[in-house]
C-alpha cells in the first residue's frame, strides 16, 4: 500500500519527474498532510536552469471524499494555481499505480474542478474524463458577453475571433491555416493580457486537418508555449465540435504527441486518453528555500 515517501534528509523533499505527451511536471506527495508549495517554491522547482525544471507542479493529496483514490492539486511555473490539468492528471493516474495505492484498472481521481473516472489501458496509457465542457462566458470566466457563442471578438480589434470554453479552466481556441506559422507567442499573450479575460486564460492554435484530425499549439497560462496541453485539447476539440468543424471522436496532434478526445454529446463529459512517462525521482533541498 501506498503511503508518504520520506526523503532521505528531513530538510529535503522528494519528487518524480513526469511527463504526459511532452508536458512536464513535478510531482511531490502531500498525502499525510504535507503543506502545500509556495509559489516561490513552485517556481523554483519549474526553473530550467537552477531547479528541477516543469511547466506545472502537481501534488497527490489524501482524498477529501469517498470513493475517490487521491485528490491532485496543480501549479503552473510560475507559481500560480489551475483547476485542471489534463496531461497531469494522467501522470498522477500512473504515479498512484506504480506507488501501489492503487490496483484496479479503473478508479476515481479528485481535482479541484471535480470528480474523474480514469482506465488504465496498458503499462502507461490512460483514459481519464475531464467533465462536461462549459461554454457559459461567466463560467470561463469571460467579461463582456452574457450569452455563449461559436465565435468570439476580444476587446483589442486586432486580436483574431477564438472560441471559448472552462475545462475547468479558461481556454480560448484561435483556428488557423497552418499551426506551423500560428502567431502562438504574439497572440497568446496578447489574448492572456487582454481584459475579455480576468483571470487570463490558455490560448489554443488549432489546424483543423481532417474530420478526425487536428494540429494543436497551446501558449498556457502561467507557463508559455508547452509541448502538449490536455485540457487544451479538450477545449480545442470541443470548440471544433460545436462547431461542425470535426467528429465527436478525434486525433489532436501537439508538438509533444498525440491525443484522442472523445465528446459523444453536448451533455457528456469529454474523455482524454494518451500517454505518461516517469522520467527521474530526486530529492530537493529544502535548504534553499
Ligand atoms: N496552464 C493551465 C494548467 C495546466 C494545463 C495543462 N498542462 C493540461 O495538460 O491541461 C492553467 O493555468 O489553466
Amino acid at each position: 500500500m501506498g503511503g508518504p515517501r520520506q526523503a532521505a534528509n528531513p530538510r529535503s523533499l522528494h519528487f518524480s519527474k513526469m511527463h504526459g505527451a511532452g508536458n512536464d511536471f513535478v510531482v511531490l506527495d502531500l498525502r499525510g498532510g504535507r503543506p502545500a508549495p509556495s509559489p516561490a517554491l513552485c517556481r523554483a522547482l519549474a526553473d530550467r536552469h537552477t531547479g528541477v525544471g516543469c511547466d506545472q507542479i502537481l501534488t497527490v493529496e489524501d482524498a477529501a471524499a469517498p470513493g475517490a483514490v487521491a485528490v491532485y492539486g496543480i501549479w503552473n511555473a510560475d507559481g500560480s494555481r489551475s483547476q485542471q490539468c489534463g496531461n497531469g492528471a494522467r501522470c498522477i493516474a500512473a504515479w498512484l499505480v506504480r506507488d501501489g495505492a492503487v490496483q484496479a484498472p479503473e478508479f476515481l481521481l479528485d481535482s479541484p474542478a471535480g470528480r474523474h473516472p480514469v482506465r488504465r489501458l496498458d503499462a502507461d496509457r490512460f483514459r481519464i474524463e475531464l467533465g462536461v465542457p462549459d461554454f457559459e462566458p461567466a463560467h470561463i470566466p469571460m467579461r463582456g458577453f452574457d450569452a455563449a457563442r461559436d465565435r468570439y471578438r476580444a476587446g483589442d480589434p486586432a486580436l483574431p475571433e477564438f472560441g471559448a470554453v472552462s475545462m475547468g479552466n479558461p481556454h480560448a481556441l484561435v483556428e488557423v491555416e497552418d499551426v506551423d506559422a500560428a502567431p502562438v507567442a504574439d497572440v497568446g499573450p496578447a489574448l492572456q493580457r487582454d481584459e475579455t479575460f480576468p483571470e487570463s486564460v490558455n490560448v489554443g492554435f488549432a489546424q483543423v486537418v481532417a474530420r478526425d484530425r487536428v494540429r494543436l499549439r497551446v501558449y498556457e497560462r502561467g507557463v508559455g508555449e508547452t509541448l502538449a496541453c490536455g485540457s487544451g485539447a479538450c477545449a480545442a476539440a470541443v470548440v471544433l465540435m460545436k462547431r461542425g468543424r470535426i467528429d465527436r471522436v478525434a486525433a489532436i496532434e501537439l508538438p509533444g504527441g498525440e491525443l484522442r478526445i472523445e465528446w459523444p454529446a453536448d451533455d457528456a463529459p469529454v474523455a482524454m486518453t494518451g500517454p505518461t512517462a516517469f522520467v527521474f525521482e530526486g530529492e530537493w533541498h529544502e535548504d534553499r528555500f
